[in-house]
């Protein structure tokens, strides 16, 4: 494997090599995180981009909107970034990075924590804590580490987010969904989402797998989804259709690895809402998504899969079931974030073998 340099700041490191991981660190991130707006180097010799002016990003490309750096205003409830802006915030990753994956991995609640988690499975690593890429949102919520990670997963080339980012932080789904459209960029053709979910089906268990098949997006029904705004049809059109998010052949491939890994008795199919959070759900609203027809319920997921797929991105997702939806009014229990971080931490090992032998089909698929 050749050695890639990550340049910081006009600084650089060399990359790992063989299993080794490189993480900017130290003074050098000291200096990103002063940096107000966050500064964006394209090109060698590098060179600062301002948004704001007709500076050129490598020579080919132009800003083609004047005015303010748009990803600064964090809490537009609008897509105000533009296809520019995320073009140099691939290509400042592809810059640094040699390899070119073509599988992008979001790590959910508990699977993307400090020790064990996938993101540390991944060889010949390089990992980008968010506040060092440019115009990145940066997460908040306890358990989520916060690093774009580079590497191999397997012998397959991969870019997994370790840490997301939710509308509850305070972030507008665009934001949220933004390095989605960031993978795009880079080059990913397939979106594999996790994330942690309260289970309501009668059959599910905590500890369980649900490979998604359907969503119900309720922030869509009270009239908020991430490409509200203007749209850029070089990213995908104006009314995408999203009945079909789910890919099918990602999921069959899903059910071959459970019985592959004799966990079908744990892995189901299902459909999974998103709410807004943080509080978790009342009785009455469990009692109602029931009656939906919804099997797991959280706080992600479905903006990432309707910006992957507005974008013509193959998507997948599943839900660890963390823990059993309250339905009973005398029930004395309460879900809480420490049994949801709780549980991704035992179940890591099975999702990182699940996942593993997913990518691997996956790429296999893409090869034949
Ligand atoms: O990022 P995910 O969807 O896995 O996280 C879920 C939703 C909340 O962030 C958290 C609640 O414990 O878990
Ligand atoms: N909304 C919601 N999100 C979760 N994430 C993990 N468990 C839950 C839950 O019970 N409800």
């Amino acid at each position: 494997m050749s050695s890639a340099k990550i340049a910081i700041n006009g600084t650089s490191a060399t990359n790992g090599t063989n299993g080794t991981a490189k993480e900017m660190n130290g003074a050098d991130l000291k200096k990103l995180k002063n940096a107000n707006p966050p500064k964006v180097y394209i090109g060698s010799p590098q060179k600062e981009f301002n948004p704001s002016s007709n500076d050129s990003l490598d020579g080919n490309q132009s800003p083609t909107e004047s005015g303010p750096p748009c990803c600064v205003e964090a809490y537009s409830p609008y897509n105000s970034c533009t296809y520019e802006l995320i073009e140099s915030v691939a290509q400042f990753l592809l810059d640094r990075v040699s390899i070119r994956p073509k599988i992008g991995i979001i790590c959910g609640s508990g699977m993307d924590g400090t020790t064990g988690c996938l993101a540390d499975a991944l060889t010949d690593s390089t990992s980008f804590p968010y506040e060092t890429i440019p115009y990145f949102p940066t997460p908040t919520v306890p358990g989520h580490m916060g690093r774009l990670v580079f590497g191999y997963l397997g012998d397959v080339p991969v870019m997994c987010m370790q840490g997301r980012f939710h509308y509850y932080e305070g972030y507008p789904l665009w934001k949220c969904a933004m390095p989605v459209r960031v993978m795009k960029l880079v080059g990913v053709t397939h979106l594999l989402a996790s994330n942690a979910a309260g289970g309501l089906n009668d059959k599910y268990r905590v500890g369980d797998i649900m490979i998604i098949k359907d969503h119900i997006n309720l922030l869509g029904f009270a009239g908020n989804n991430p490409l509200m705004g203007p749209n850029d049809e070089r990213f995908g059109p104006r009314f995408p259709a999203i009945n079909r998010a789910y890919d099918v052949n990602v999921r069959r491939m899903a059910k071959q690895v459970a019985t592959e890994m004799d966990i079908n008795n744990i892995t189901h199919e299902g459909v999974y809402s998103v709410v807004g959070g943080p509080s978790f759900e009342t009785i009455a609203e469990i009692r109602m998504l029931g009656a939906l027809g919804v099997d797991a319920v959280g706080m992600s997921t479905v903006h990432e899969v309707i910006t992957a797929r507005h974008c013509g991105m193959t998507s997948f997702a599943f839900s660890l079931i963390t823990n059993k939806s309250v339905t009973d009014y005398e029930s004395y229990e309460e879900p809480n974030h420490e049994e949801v971080i709780d549980m991704g931490k035992q179940r890591e090992p099975v999702l990182k073998e699940f996942i593993t032998r997913l990518v691997k089909k996956i790429e296999d698929d893409r090869d034949e």
